[in-house]
This record gives structure tokens, C-alpha cells and sequence, in this order.
């Protein structure tokens, strides 16, 4: 089976989130499974880009509204990533450092969509599924199935993938001229609540529509920012597939970006070694608990309770636990963190950015991995750290219920909190606190932890008995 999948983010191409880790794993299992999978995605000026080569495999040209737009799509040379990779270059929209939050974001993306597009639409053959990630992508299913230039693609089989509905990439219809040409009479099928919402088109035209958990797919069917009636609306098409992670790049046994990597037998002694280093980076006692937070600094993420948590605890708690975290994002949020800081005279410290190594040896460093998240439709910081022997403390949301069993349960490997709120969150570190320092018990739940699997075979295999069974 030939897949394409469509994206804005691909590891170690681009990446902000946990949707360039996704696109950068699942290609590659459904390739192992004996299938044919491509990536697509913008050619951001990212460090990927300059540093390896590229063969011009089409070349192309647009208007988006008045303005005229050259495109090219690469291919890239190595195949090093296991699967085939494309990249779109558009001068002018898509060379940009950054991957998001540019002021014509909306030109971009849509651009991107239409270079796509009309690649597709000049090979000799058609894809046997175009497989579409969050709304950058999600006017896809619509152009194919009522813009005139694609009338040849009509019949490719399209999916969505949701993997966080907050984001719609809604535009107003005074843009509707950057469209190419299309059906008028379906302009119904772009709108949602009175603007074009590409999440909300994408769901109506796809032909399936994936979610990252099955608890989430749950979840939305009450909470999806404003689509819930759309959500409810199309469930017959739509189900959730637990997201894996790639245990290839994911593996403490192995990890290139650990000094000291170690595996489950040593354990206790590679993650003395890893806390170590960063004790002496971040200026913590090693004899303390170390609780560390990895994340968009957003609401979703709950990171706005993260003062109240660590200050709270610090407080009631002095000299007893070290707080960690590693972010960027709402400036208001990172400002209240820096507070916190000068507040908190130790016990608690900070790296403001994004740093894949770094978050490496956070999780093979810490005892505790913090997720108070609002919103969490998979998670995969909590499986991350699961694998090396870090346990997680998150609140019982989407993906995160779905993975994270307290340890006060049957088979439990981690701590759960039902409230977005700072004093449940305080409750749940205080019993991190408590389990720390009862170390068997804490070894028990570690090991336990680094048992589970979360590879990616089981949920690669699903998407693909998906597309068998979508004509
Ligand atoms: N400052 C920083 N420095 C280094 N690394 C950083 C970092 N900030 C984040 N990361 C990394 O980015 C990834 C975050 O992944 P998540 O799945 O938790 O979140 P995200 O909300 O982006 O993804 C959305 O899509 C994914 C994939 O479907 C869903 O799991 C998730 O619930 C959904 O919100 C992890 O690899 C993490 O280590």
C-alpha cells in the first residue's frame, strides 16, 4: 500500500511537538510492515535542511490571490529516515526559521496544501491513501474532492488525523480568494460558526478521521473548542488510535544523546548518573526527589499552574523535593515562572527554549515527569518517560488516562490527579514525595513502568487495516 502523509512537522526535519514525532515514527513502522510510505512537509530553513541534499523532483507555480508563487518539491538523497521524504520549498512563505506563529501563517499552509496538490497531480500513478495531520493540512480532503484542477484525485481515499482539536487554523471568508477554484455550491462544507475552519473541513470531507487516543476520541465528543456538535455529528467515521513512540530514538539503553545510557537491570545506577549531571547544571541536592516538567508553556499543557505547584510545595515542603522545567511558549507564562524563581530561593530552576538534548536527559534524570495538562489528547512525554524509568505524575485526561494507571491500583505505574487545579496537583506531588522515599516501592513502580510497550506496532497495524477498509 503507497501513503502519503501529510504534515507540518516530521523528526528530525521539523519539529515543535509531539506531531513531528509522530509523522516522524509512523511512516516508518508502516514501512517495516512492508508497506510504501512518503512524508511531505514544508522546507523550513531548519537545521535538516541546510545539512543534507536534495534532488528537485517537481517544480511548479501558483496564484494565491494577487500574489504569484514558485514552488519546488525535493526529495531527499539518503533515504536515511526509512522512509521517502519530500520537502517543499515556496520562496517568499515557506522559508521561514520557524515552523509556526508567523503573522500569514494562513497564506503558508494554504500554499503548502496547494504545491501538494498539484504534485499528486502530475503523477502517473495516484496513492492508494493521502493521510492528512491537523489543520495546516486539512483543506486537502476538500480541494480533492471538489476543486475543478483535481478532478483526476477525486477518488484517492483521504484520512485526518487530529492530533489537538484547539487548533482549527480558522480564517475569514474575505480569504476565500486565495482558494484555487472550486465547487461554490460546497462552500458549506468549509465553514464552521461563520469563518473557513480547515479542522472543521477536514472532518466533513475526509473519508475517516483519527483521533491520538481512544480516551480523547471519548473526550471530544464534549470538549472539541466550538466542534463538538460536528464531532458528534460524524463519529461513524471517526475512531482513536493510541499514538507509540519510536523506540529506536526513544531507548535509554541506547540514546545518543546520554553520557550515561543504561538499561533496566542498571537502572538505579545510569539515572544516579544522568540526575547527577543535571543536578550539577541546575544546582539541586542529587539526595532529593528531582520533579521535572517538559512542554509548551501553554494553558492546554496546564503550565500556567506551575508556580502555584512548585511554590506551593517548595513552601509547604523546604529542602524536601527539586523542581525542574524545560519550555517555552506564552510569554506571560515563562514570565511567571522566572518569578517563581527569584521567589523560591532553591529548589527549583528552569530553561526557558527548546532543547531536544536536554529533554533527553531530563527524562533519563529525573524521578518524576509533571503533566498537570488540561488537554492532553495523547501524550507523549508520559510514555517517554516511562521507558526511562521516570514516573509520571499526570492529570486524568485523554491520552493520559488511557496510559497511566495510579500506583495505588492494580498494575499501576504512575500517580493520577483528577482536578486542573494547583491543590490537586500539590496532593499528587506530595504523594510522589511520599513514594520516593519508600525506595522498594518506588524501584517496584519504575520497573513496572519500564516494562510497559509502547511501540508504535500495534497502533501502525491499526491505521492500516483502517485504510483496507475504507472503499
Ligand atoms: N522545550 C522543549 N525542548 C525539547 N523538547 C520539547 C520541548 N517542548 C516539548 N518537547 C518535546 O515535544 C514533544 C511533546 O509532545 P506531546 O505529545 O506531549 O505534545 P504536543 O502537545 O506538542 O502534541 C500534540 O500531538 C501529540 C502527537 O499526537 C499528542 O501526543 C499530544 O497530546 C498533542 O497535544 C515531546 O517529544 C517533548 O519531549
Amino acid at each position: 500500500m503507497e501513503i502519503l502523509h501529510v504534515s507540518a512537522e516530521c523528526y528530525p526535519v521539523a519539529k515543535v511537538g509531539g506531531l513531528g514525532d509522530v509523522v516522524g515514527a509512523l511512516p516508518k513502522y508502516q514501512q517495516e510492515l512492508g508497506n510504501f510510505a512518503k512524508v511531505i512537509v514544508p522546507a523550513y530553513r531548519t537545521r535538516y535542511y541546510e545539512t543534507h541534499e536534495f534532488d528537485v523532483v517537481h517544480q511548479g507555480g501558483m496564484w494565491m490571490g494577487h500574489g504569484w508563487y514558485h514552488f519546488n518539491v525535493l526529495k531527499e538523497r539518503s533515504n536515511e529516515l526509512g522512509f521517502d521524504l519530500y520537502l517543499v520549498e515556496i520562496p517568499g512563505l515557506l522559508d521561514t526559521p520557524g515552523v509556526y506563529g508567523y503573522s500569514n501563517d494562513t497564506e503558508r499552509f494554504l500554499g503548502f496544501q496547494i504545491a501538494v496538490l498539484d504534485w499528486i497531480n502530475e503523477w502517473n500513478h495516484l496513492p492508494d491513501v493521502i493521510h492528512c495531520h491537523d489543520h495546516h493540512t486539512g483543506l486537502i480532503p476538500f480541494l480533492l474532492s471538489y476543486g475543478y484542477k483535481y478532478d483526476r484525485l477525486k477518488e484517492v481515499p483521504t484520512v485526518l488525523t487530529i492530533h489537538n482539536a484547539q487548533y482549527q487554523g480558522q480564517f475569514g471568508w474575505d480569504k476565500l480568494y486565495l482558494l484555487p477554484a472550486f465547487d461554490l455550491w460546497k462552500s458549506g462544507q468549509l465553514d464552521w460558526n461563520g469563518a473557513i475552519n480547515p479542522l472543521a473541513a477536514a472532518i466533513k470531507c475526509a473519508w475517516r478521521v483519527t483521533t491520538v487516543s481512544p480516551g480523547y476520541m471519548e473526550e471530544l465528543h464534549e470538549n472539541a473548542a466550538g466542534l463538538e456538535g460536528l464531532i458528534r455529528h460524524e463519529s461513524a467515521k471517526m475512531v482513536g488510535i493510541l499514538n507509540g513512540i519510536d523506540t529506536a530514538i526513544w531507548d535509554p539503553s541506547t540514546d545518543h544523546m546520554l553520557n550515561h545510557t543504561y538499561d533496566i537491570q542498571e537502572v538505579a545506577e545510569g539515572k544516579a548518573a544522568n540526575k547527577q549531571l543535571l543536578c550539577e547544571r541546575f544546582g539541586f541536592d542529587t539526595s532529593l526527589p528531582l520533579i521535572s516538567f517538559i512542554g509548551r508553556l501553554v494553558g492546554d499543557k496546564g503550565a500556567d499552574l506551575l508556580p502555584e505547584i512548585i511554590g506551593k510545595t517548595i513552601y509547604d515542603f523546604p529542602g524536601e523535593v527539586n523542581f525542574l522545567v524545560l519550555g517555552s511558549g506564552d510569554p506571560h507564562i515563562e514570565w511567571s515562572l522566572q518569578q517563581t524563581r527569584y521567589l523560591v530561593s532553591h529548589g527549583f530552576n528552569l530553561h526557558i527554549g527548546y532543547d531536544e538534548s536536554l529533554s533527553h536527559l531530563i527524562y533519563a534524570g529525573s524521578d518524576f515527569l509533571l503533566m498537570p495538562s488540561r488537554v492532553e489528547p495523547c501524550g507523549l512525554n508520559q510514555m517517554y518517560a516511562l521507558r526511562y524509568g521516570t514516573i509520571p505524575i499526570v492529570r486524568s485526561t485523554g491520552g493520559l488516562k488511557d496510559t497511566v494507571i495510579d500506583f495505588g491500583d492494580p498494575g499501576g505505574v504512575g500517580i493520577r490527579f483528577v482536578q486542573p487545579a494547583g491543590w490537586d496537583a500539590c496532593a499528587a506531588v506530595r504523594r510522589a514525595v511520599q513514594l520516593y522515599n519508600d525506595q522498594p516501592n518506588f524501584r517496584t513502580v519504575q520497573q513496572r513502568g519500564m516494562h510497559e510497550n509502547h511501540a508504535w506496532g500495534t497502533s501502525a497495524q491499526r491505521y492500516l487495516d483502517m485504510y483496507s477498509n475504507m472503499k
